[in-house]
Order: structure tokens, then C-alpha cells, then sequence
């Protein structure tokens, strides 16, 4: 299944957010129907965060658990906090649980082993992932130029988490990260991928019309057998 036959432009960003808020909000229902119980990865930054507003106003008939797709390590109260921005976002959701990836004080040994036992608590699929991506074609905190980028997209490695540290780091949250893994965000009944703006867009056709190697969007929009991936755009 080519992404490209999923990719889709929207007017705007409020319409863009209208359409993947629906759309985890039928994953969402899906799941609770069939499994009583709906486990997302929803990515940080900024750019979802209205997303996260408009699904915790919905009713959900069971429990939805979530946890960020990557961290920033640094202490949960610290304004570049993925689960500070979350939790906000969600208020105080009765169906939702959120499932920290990082320690409080942000450490960053006691975060991955935090992360791992997490994820090793709840190995099922994803009912749905949603991700963005950074300028740099980083994709959770799968950064083009981390020593360990190859660790982190290997496919089969049966790692679902790793520390990493972005290089160069990025100057709007210069910080260790954890990341789960491609191949743990690769095991998802689906994923949405969610960009606006034009200067990502450009990134996005350059990979699409010619795919660039190093780049960790690329490993997910080019992974073999992957679940089905929805890419969204808007100014
Ligand atoms: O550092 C991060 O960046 C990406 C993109 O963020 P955005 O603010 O440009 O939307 C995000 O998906 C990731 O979760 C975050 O940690």
C-alpha cells in the first residue's frame, strides 16, 4: 500500500484536525468495541495538541490508554514536557489514561527502563499512532543525524524503545530524548501522520517523489508490510 494514495490536503489547519480528531475517535471506538479498552501513541510538539482537545470532550464507553511516541527528558512540570502538553490537552478526560515513557526528574537511564517496562506491560498493537514530523524529517525522536538513528528504524530489532540524543540538537527543545522504535510504532492498525506548513510539506514531496535514505520519515513511509499510513497536510 502506496502512502501517497492516502495523502491528503486540507484547507486548513482546523479542518486537518477536524479530520484526524474523527479519525482517532473511530479508532478509539473500534477498539473499545471489539477489546473494551483502546491503546494509542500519540506524538508531542505542538502541532496535534488541538487533536488531543477535541477527543477529550467525546463520551467513550471504556478506556482509552495512551502514551507519548517520544519524550523529552526533562522533568514532567518543565514546559517541553510531551506528558505535561498531553495531559493538559486532555484535562481531566475520564476514559483517558496517560502512561509516562520518562521519570519525573527526566533521568535518562531510569527513563528507558521506564519506557521499556512500559511498553512490555502492554505489548498488543497500537489501535492507532499519530506522529508528526520535524523539518528535519524526524519522525517521535528518530532524528536524522542521533548516533543510534540505525537502532532505532532496524526492523526486527525487537527494541521498542531507546534513549537518543539529537545531533545537532534541535533549539526549541535541545534535549535527550526516548523514542519508541519504528518497528514499535510499525506495530499499529493505523498510523496518521499529521504536518502543516510549507516547509514541510516540501520534505514530505521530496520523499515521496524520491526517497531519501537517511531520513527516518522515509523508513516509515517506505517500511515493508506496514499497517495502513494516512498522511495529513494543511498550511
Ligand atoms: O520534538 C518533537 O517534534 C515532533 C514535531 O513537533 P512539532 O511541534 O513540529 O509538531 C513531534 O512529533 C515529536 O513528538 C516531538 O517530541
Amino acid at each position: 500500500m502506496s502512502p501517497n494514495e492516502h495523502a491528503r490536503s486540507y484547507a486548513d489547519a482546523a479542518r486537518l484536525l477536524e479530520a484526524v480528531g474523527d479519525a482517532l475517535e473511530q479508532a478509539c471506538r473500534s477498539a473499545i468495541r471489539a477489546r473494551g479498552a483502546a491503546w494509542l501513541a500519540l506524538a508531542g510538539g505542538r502541532t496535534p495538541l488541538p487533536v488531543y482537545a477535541r477527543l477529550a470532550r467525546t463520551a467513550f464507553d471504556g478506556r482509552i490508554d495512551a502514551l507519548p511516541t517520544d519524550e523529552r527528558c526533562v522533568p514532567h512540570d518543565h514546559p517541553a514536557c510531551n506528558l505535561r502538553q498531553l495531559r493538559t490537552a486532555f484535562g481531566d478526560s475520564p476514559a483517558m489514561r496517560l502512561h509516562p515513557i520518562t521519570r519525573a526528574d527526566g533521568d535518562v537511564a531510569a527513563s528507558l527502563a521506564l519506557a521499556q517496562a512500559t511498553l512490555a506491560e502492554r505489548p498488543g498493537d497500537f489501535d492507532a499512532v499519530l506522529l508528526g514530523m520535524g523539518a528535519d524529517g524526524h519522525i517521535a525522536s528518530l532524528f536524522p543525524g542521533a548516533a543510534n538513528l540505525a537502532q532505532g528504524m532496524a526492523p526486527g530489532s525487537g527494541i521498542d524503545a531507546l534513549a537518543t540524543v539529537p545531533d545537532p540538537l534541535p533549539p526549541e527543545a535541545p534535549f535527550a530524548r526516548i523514542s519508541l522504535t519504528l518497528p514499535r510504532l510499525l506495530r499499529a492498525r493505523e498510523i496518521h501522520l499529521v504536518v502543516t506548513g510549507e516547509e514541510k510539506r516540501a520534505v514530505l514531496q521530496r520523499v515521496l517523489r524520491e526517497p531519501q535514505g537517511g531520513l527516518p520519515v522515509c523508513g516509515l513511509l517506505q517500511a515493508p508490510s506496514p499497517p495502513p499510513i494516512r498522511i495529513h497536510w494543511s498550511p
